[in-house]
């Protein structure tokens, strides 16, 4: 690829390649580094792998032998150690010149048995080659960006793979990694190149006859296409970020409705503490769970009520305030205590201010959860008439957990979005920030009436999804992105 110093993506690469304020070492720096790639501690495979222009000579030196095997074909050799010529372990390794590889740089896979005496002494037998030094925590994946093998979403769809706890966070970073979102925003900029071309075309030969008629209509109408797409894309925005980083589930309702035990019952572990005393819970348990495939922060309040000591109405307040953070509400009440003040009193403010609400992305969800469904006479007096929409449980029994799990699942897909379907969605405010940074733009072009300031406009809303994928990025936006990896990747 030839250099192009007006390419912002490949600027970046440049001053990649040029210029390190910390961390790891430049790439193309000519260190080939190495690093165990698998986890830590006892395994059957431990997969240990360079990158750089010396992976080749390390691989003949380890494997004594004046021929590299062929090219990604698993061969079996025996390694031993230069210095003493000791055998190490008999691996499989695997050969992958550049640019075909994960980094685009010679690399070389040791897959060697897993105990730590092997994994040490590969290690030590690389770094005894001259040319080899141990790598930082995400250069391997830093190589590969600066080498254009990834562009920023990408890495950070790698990134949230490696981290990703639950099936649906494991399906939206396979989308990310994929370059969905990526690729999304190279068209939306390809698009913006398009619209300023036309502008510029018009500045530059407004007054010539041979210029074709309606350009800057046509720009106009580019450019109302694209913010409409940005508009729904940004709608969407807190979805993808709940996705990345769990969903604010709160349960509440009065005092001894059974919210602790629905909180126990939800992380399969004794979170909080349950009692028929009325008051048992004050502080805010918070817990993480996997509601569904859906990563979620699940909190336990105090229950609502008034006149009570210092202690428990801290707890109120407490749990008041937990409340407005709340993405999903799962408010519960006693099915055989619906008459009492405390019921009624929830029932009024809580559960009619919810749903009162009027039905917009960022407006809380709520689940209505009559407990202790046990109690209730199979004929006897059923629960009040006039309810809203509301799912019975009794946490003693686990009868309608089911039920209770299906909701779920289907509020927190609304709440976080489905992976599996629909556009790919904004995991990162860095996403949303460039999205609103290109709308912002887009109006201003609207609104110029200099074709000059027009066009300037177009640029900067073009900068934002450029920067989006990495081009033209910062140091420190790529420092906090490569942190996250850890050393090997
Ligand atoms: N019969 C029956 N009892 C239940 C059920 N769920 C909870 N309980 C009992 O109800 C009492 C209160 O349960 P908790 O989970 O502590 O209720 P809470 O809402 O967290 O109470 P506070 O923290 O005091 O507000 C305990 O004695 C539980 O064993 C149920 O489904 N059926
Ligand atoms: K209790
Ligand atoms: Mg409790």
């Amino acid at each position: 690829q030839t250099p192009d110093p007006g390419d912002p993506v490949w600027n970046v690469r440049w001053a990649l390649c040029t210029r390190r304020s910390s961390g790891a070492p430049a790439p193309g720096s000519g260190a080939t580094i190495f690093a165990l790639s698998s986890g830590q501690g006892r395994c059957g495979i431990a997969v240990i792998r360079t990158s750089g222009p010396s992976s080749g000579h390390a691989l003949r030196i380890l494997t004594a032998a004046r021929d590299l095997p062929p090219a990604r074909h698993a061969s079996l050799r025996l390694l031993s150690d230069p210095r003493s010529g000791e055998p190490l372990d008999r691996a499989l390794v695997l050969w992958f010149p550049g640019p075909r590889s994960f980094t685009g740089e010679d690399c070389v896979e040791f897959h060697v048995h897993g105990g730590p005496a092997v994994v040490s002494g590969v290690l030590q037998a690389l770094g005894s080659v001259p040319g080899l030094r141990p790598a930082e925590a995400g250069e391997f994946t830093r190589r590969a960006f600066a080498n254009g093998k990834l562009n920023l979403t990408e890495v950070e769809g790698l990134a949230d793979l490696i981290h990703a706890e639950t099936e649906a966070q494991r399906r939206q970073a396979l989308r990310q990694l994929d370059g969905e979102l990526g690729h999304l925003c190279c068209g939306w900029a390809e698009t913006l190149t398009k619209a300023l071309a036309h502008v510029e075309a018009y500045i530059d030969f407004g007054e010539d006859d041979n210029l074709e008629e309606g350009v800057l209509e046509q720009a106009d109408m580019e450019v109302r296409a694209l913010e409409v797409a940005l508009g729904a894309h940004l709608r969407d925005a807190r979805r993808g970020q709940r996705l990345r980083s769990g969903a604010h589930v709160v349960v509440t309702g009065p005092p001894n409705a059974g919210k602790s035990s629905l909180v126990n019952l939800l992380s399969r572990k004794p979170v909080s503490i349950v009692s028929p005393e009325p008051g048992t819970t004050r502080d805010v348990l918070e817990t993480p769970v996997d509601l569904a495939g859906f990563p979620v922060l699940l909190s336990d309040t105090a229950g609502l009520r008034e006149g009570v000591g210092l202690v428990e109405q801290e707890g109120v307040r407490r749990a008041r305030e937990r409340l407005e953070q709340a993405d999903l509400i799962l408010a519960m009440l006693d099915a055989s205590d619906l008459a009492s003040p405390s019921s009624c009193n929830f029932l009024a403010t809580v559960v009619a201010s919810v749903g009162a609400q009027s039905p917009t992305d960022s407006s809380q969800r709520l689940l209505l959860v009559l407990n202790k469904s046990d109690l209730l006479s199979p004929k006897g007096p059923g629960p009040r008439p006039d309810l809203p929409p509301h799912l019975l449980l009794s946490c003693l029994t686990g009868e309608g957990l089911d039920g209770l799990l299906e909701a779920l699942r289907k509020e927190l897909a609304a709440v976080c979005g489905d992976p599996s379907t629909g556009s790919p969605l904004l995991t990162r405010a860095r996403h949303q920030h460039h999205l609103q940074g290109c709308l912002d733009a887009l109006g201003h072009y609207k609104q110029s009436k200099d074709l000059a300031l027009a066009a300037e406009a177009l640029r900067v809303a073009r900068g934002h999804l450029t920067q989006l994928t990495g081009g033209g990025g910062t140091e420190e936006i790529l420092d906090i992105i490569f942190r996250d990896f850890c050393v090997g990747k």
